[in-house]
């Protein structure tokens, strides 16, 4: 990398900084804006940003809160009008600018620092928060105490870990980026996010040559006398998520409603628990309703006993997590549980992985040996000596009951066509998240329209150009 005059990094992340806050002024002459200084460079930028807003008549205070400031950038503030304050300003400003600490944090905030935060997120004002909402771990989205919640977090250089992955992105707001000039140095190389052109190059899509069977058959072992509705959802999800053929395989009430719903997909209506009869599939879905009684339980080990990748979901993770030992094969296995569910497995407390979703989703992949999706907030998707895929697609909506069921048969109809666990997990949470929000659009849905809504999902990324 060309070597650049000391300082002008940090001026172009402050030019980026007052453009974003300005925006969000609407008229800046006039307005009260309040920084929050700590004492490394997160401060300069906030300074230096500072300095541009009183430049076109903004009253512009910073609150000191490090045992040292950033002295270039408080002379600037000042030469151009600006001046330092006591913390009561926080209350009156009509804007926030949150520069206590950035990528240079350690462990919780400390106080002055923690005490500042809550009083900026108990003001009237908006806070825009510098590279990282302070409190936000920037590696790893973690929240040890008191963190800064924003309206808009202006990034520098590339986007942070911590700003894509809850906790830290619930608090993170809108999340400006601005180019420094720093290309593709910062980003994390444990971590990646597909785009939608990522997705748009994995998909499988049919060939001349295509038949239903070479476009991929999926297995559903699914749904029980007691969630009929999870089948029904699983095979919706499958069928709209490109499989050739969907085979469903379970007992009398599920396998009535599966056929009912869709009479597209081959029931096979199963009087022992055992998948031997069902005809040849690419891929199994198993776990969504099933139950996990005996018959669950030997239903589950015969699906485990084919030689095709598996998708483990829901009362299926409670059964591997009672007897890992099904785990043990040689096919490809992919589990998509949520924090609860990765708790039993993991014998983890539900807290701690809430916490630290990185952490523990890499944890369970190297301690299970499978692919690991898992749902949430933030979904996402860890295989061994893979970087963690980051979900960035979804909606607040999708946290709803059945939208689960659909994930598992869009990753399942995914593995079906041929795709890895790494990349059907990832691609799938990407068309469901996508779907989600279409299906939504700022109302409640239901889990079938999130199925219905694949088809426009899958529309959109490959219309979204290179
Ligand atoms: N890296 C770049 O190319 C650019 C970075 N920019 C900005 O600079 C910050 C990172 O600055 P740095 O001085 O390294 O660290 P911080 O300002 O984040 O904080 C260090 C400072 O804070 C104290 N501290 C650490 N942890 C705590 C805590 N838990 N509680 C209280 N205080 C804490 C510590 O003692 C240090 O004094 C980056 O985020 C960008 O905003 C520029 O944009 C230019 C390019
Ligand atoms: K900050």
């Amino acid at each position: 990398m060309a070597r650049l005059p000391e300082g002008t990094l940090m001026q172009r992340a402050a030019t980026g900084l007052a453009a974003v806050c300005a925006d969000l002024l609407g008229r800046v002459y006039g307005r009260r804006v309040v920084l929050l200084v700590g004492s490394g460079d997160n401060g300069g930028d906030a300074l230096y940003a500072g300095e541009r807003l009183a430049r076109r008549g903004a009253w512009v205070g910073a609150v000191t809160a490090g045992a040292r400031t950033h002295e270039a950038g408080l002379r600037a503030l000042l030469e151009a009008g600006g001046r330092v304050v006591d913390r009561s300003a926080i209350a009156e400003a009509d804007l926030i600018i949150d520069g206590l600490v950035g990528i240079g944090a350690s462990g919780a905030l400390r106080e002055p620092y923690a005490g500042l935060a809550e009083e900026a997120n108990a003001a009237r004002g908006a806070i825009v928060a510098v590279d990282v909402p302070s409190g936000v771990d920037a590696s790893s989205g973690r929240v040890a105490g008191a963190a800064v919640r924003a309206r808009v977090t202006v990034t520098m250089g590339a986007y942070k870990t911590g700003l894509l992955v809850d906790p830290g992105a619930a608090v993170a707001g809108e999340v400006e980026l601005v180019d420094i000039g720093l290309g593709a140095y910062l980003p994390d190389p444990d971590v990646a996010a597909l785009t939608a052109n990522d997705v748009d190059d994995l998909l499988p899509r049919p060939g001349k040559e295509s038949d239903k069977y070479r476009r991929g058959v999926l297995g559903v072992a699914a749904g029980g006398d007691v969630f009929t509705g999870a089948a029904v959802l699983a095979v919706g999800g499958a069928l709209r998520g490109g499989a050739g053929m969907v085979r469903y395989a379970g007992r009398r009430a599920p396998a009535d409603q599966v056929r009912a719903h869709w009479p597209e997909a081959v029931v096979t209506l199963l009087d022992e628990p055992s998948v031997e009869h069902v005809g040849r599939v690419q891929a199994w879905v198993l776990g969504p309703g099933l139950g996990v009684d005996r018959w669950a339980h030997e239903l589950a080990a015969s699906v485990l006993a084919s030689n095709v990748p598996v998708l483990i979901d829901a009362d299926g993770l409670t059964l591997v997590a009672e007897d890992r030992g099904l785990l043990r094969r040689e096919a490809p296995v992919l589990i998509t549980p949520h924090a609860g569910e990765l708790a039993r497995l993991l014998r983890a407390d539900r807290d701690d992985i809430e916490a630290a979703r990185l952490d523990h989703v890499r944890r369970a992949a190297a301690e299970l040996g499978v692919t690991v999706l898992l749902k949430g907030s933030t979904t996402v998707v860890a295989e061994d000596a893979r970087p963690v895929r980051v979900n960035t697609t979804g909606t607040s909506w999708l946290a709803a009951g059945g939208t689960g069921d659909v994930l598992s048969g869009v990753a399942g109809a995914l593995l079906a066509q041929g795709l890895s666990c790494y990349d059907a997990a990832s691609c799938g949470a990407f068309l469901h998240g996508l779907a989600g929000r279409l299906a939504a659009d700022g109302a409640p849905l239901a889990a079938a329209d999130v199925a219905a809504a694949v088809p426009a999902a899958i529309r959109a990324v490959t219309s979204a150009g290179p």
